[in-house]
């Protein structure tokens, strides 16, 4: 699913009225109809639901004014509140027009804001994609108002004051929204951390924007969902044997850190390698012998870190770090891996340190290795702090640009940056993943995966992430958040995969 910016999301919306010969009235009527109806099927409002509906001047405030209309006809008693304006939008106009006398409509005052009771729902339609500089004065002094509020407040398209695609300056007026409802398509503004606290949960509500338009947008953000990796997952041939899916090699554990190690293997045999061969310090080889058997288990001559690296002839794929640790003698693992390796390469944890604090090391990397750094590895990698959010994000893209390398960063929605400067963020995981060893089992996954010929290094990525975030979906519904551990997540990368595999086989876009 593409991610708009606010001026495509224009775009969209002048192609939209001309491909399909409708209004912009019309097409704000299909806004405020879905606001309705979700309206109705979340909340299912009892009829003395006391709706407030927050509207500025814009298309924004003309979805509110529409959707105070349809609550009317629906048979409940809106209240709209409108930002006093010497210029509005012709749809806010002709909204504003049609709102039905019964309809009660007052003019916000900075010296009169109305107490809005706890049980009120709040619709804010101050401000939506249009908002072109930070909210002052009376909007501001709203939006203030709005979030000390005890009532349920849910934002129509945007949260009031929040950009769609860009970071505001610090202390801008923001509301803070329960909900999001947004049309058709997400903004970037919600995927990132830093803007969690004004989008609450969204939602997307299909208003019919025009697909063929929506195609020929040129973006640099996705968001993968399920029917993305329609297709792109093979299933295993009738005739197939080990062989076919490749024969992989983890470098991981030090210690006190072998359950790293092990996660990581047992993620990338449940991920269908053909073979794995495991090289783990002296001190994990009973433990890894005995956690993971089906895993070749190669001993380091070191007792407690990991100083040769083994002959990589055999191998498909090579992953290293999870538990790995900063010895010297590591590090020179990592750099003659780096120097000799012929086959995709993860790189994880310990090896990202390592990276980081040896810049000269990036220049080694082979072109299309795949990292996965966390926010604060990926800081080290750069090694430069990032300003905010979206600034981490272009570093991101920038890295992988660079790198000519896949970078995953890591969190609720872990993005993915492709040597070619796009950026797909994934859509499955959740808050009880935010445990360690989660990051070791997506590093033994992705290995998997690197190592099957049959995928496409972006393909594998992609998948690995969705079939992460997916089996720890599945995981936790057994668990709970607070008590999935990592091992739960390995449990269930069997049956997302097999979920990916069953699905169709055709690509949808
Ligand atoms: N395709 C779609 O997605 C559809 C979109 N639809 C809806 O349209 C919405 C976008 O509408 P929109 O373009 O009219 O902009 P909106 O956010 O209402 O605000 C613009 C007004 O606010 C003003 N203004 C801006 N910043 C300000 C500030 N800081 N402080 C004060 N004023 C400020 C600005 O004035 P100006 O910047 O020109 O001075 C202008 O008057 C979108 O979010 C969705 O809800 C649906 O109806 C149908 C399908
Ligand atoms: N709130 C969250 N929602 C979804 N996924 C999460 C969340 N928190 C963490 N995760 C996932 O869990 C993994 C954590 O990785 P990482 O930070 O490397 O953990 P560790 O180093 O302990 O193994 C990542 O894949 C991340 O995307
Ligand atoms: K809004």
């Amino acid at each position: 699913m593409k991610i708009l910016s606010a001026a495509q999301t224009r775009i969209l919306d002048e192609g939209t009225i001309k491909a399909q010969g409708i209004t912009s009235l019309e097409l704000m009527e299909r806004a405020a109809t879905a606001l309705l109806n979700w309206l109705l099927d979340a909340l299912h409002p009892a009829a003395d639901t006391p709706f407030h509906i927050l509207c500025g001047p814009g298309n924004n405030g003309g979805d509110g004014l529409a959707l105070a209309r349809l609550l009317h006809q629906s048979g409940y008693q809106p209240q709209v509140w409108l930002l006093p304006t010497e210029k509005s939008s012709a749809d806010y106009a002709a909204n504003l027009q049609r709102l039905p006398t019964a309809v009660p409509r007052h003019e916000l005052h900075a010296r009169r804001l109305p107490t809005f009771p706890a049980g009120a729902v709040m619709l804010d339609a101050l401000f939506g994609t249009g908002l072109s500089r930070p909210l002052t004065g009376l909007a501001a002094q709203v939006v203030a108002h709005l979030n000390e509020s005890q009532a349920l407040c849910i934002a129509v398209d945007m949260p009031s004051g929040l950009l769609a695609d860009a970071p505001q300056p610090a202390d801008s007026a923001v509301v803070q929204a329960h909900y999001t409802l947004s049309f058709e398509l997400p903004k970037l503004a919600f995927f990132l951390p830093q803007n969690a606290e004004f989008v609450g949960e969204w939602e997307l509500l299909s208003i019919g924007l025009e697909a063929t338009v929506i195609h020929k947008l040129a973006v640099d953000n996705c968001f993968i969902e399920e029917n993305f990796l329609v297709g792109r997952y093979p299933k295993r041939p009738k005739f197939s044997h080990k062989g076919t899916f490749g024969h992989a090699l983890l470098l991981a554990g030090s210690r006190g850190k072998i359950g790293a190690a092990v996660l990581a293997s047992q993620a990338c045999l449940r991920g269908g390698t053909g073979l794995l061969t495991t090289c783990i310090p002296q001190v994990g080889y009973d433990i890894l012998q005995a956690t993971a058997p089906e895993a070749m288990c190669l001993p380091d001559p070191a007792l407690g870190h990991l100083s040769e690296l083994p002959d990589l002839q055999p191998y498909a794929a090579v992953g290293i770090g999870p538990g790995l640790g900063q010895e010297e003698a590591s590090r020179e693992v990592l750099r003659q891996l780096l120097e000799a390796a012929k086959v995709p390469l993860v790189i994880d944890a310990d090896a990202l340190n390592l990276l980081g604090a040896n810049q000269e090391l990036l220049d080694l990397l082979p072109p299309d290795t795949l990292l996965t750094p966390h926010p604060k590895e990926f800081e080290r990698l750069t090694g430069e702090p990032a300003r905010d959010d979206y600034h981490r994000l272009e570093q991101l893209r920038q890295f992988a640009r660079q790198r000519r390398c896949f970078c995953v960063l890591k969190g609720a929605y872990t993005a993915l940056a492709t040597p070619d400067g796009q950026i797909y963020f994934n859509s499955t995981g959740n808050p009880g993943m935010a445990t360690g060893g989660s990051g070791d089992v997506l590093t033994g996954l992705l290995l998997a995966l690197r190592a099957d010929k049959r995928l496409s290094a972006c393909n594998a990525a992609l998948i690995g992430l969705y079939a992460h975030g997916r089996a720890g979906d599945l995981a936790v519904q057994q668990t709970g958040e607070a008590g999935l551990v990592a091992g739960d997540i390995v449990r269930f990368i069997g049956p997302a995969l097999q979920e990916l595999a069953d699905s169709l086989t055709h690509i949808v876009e």
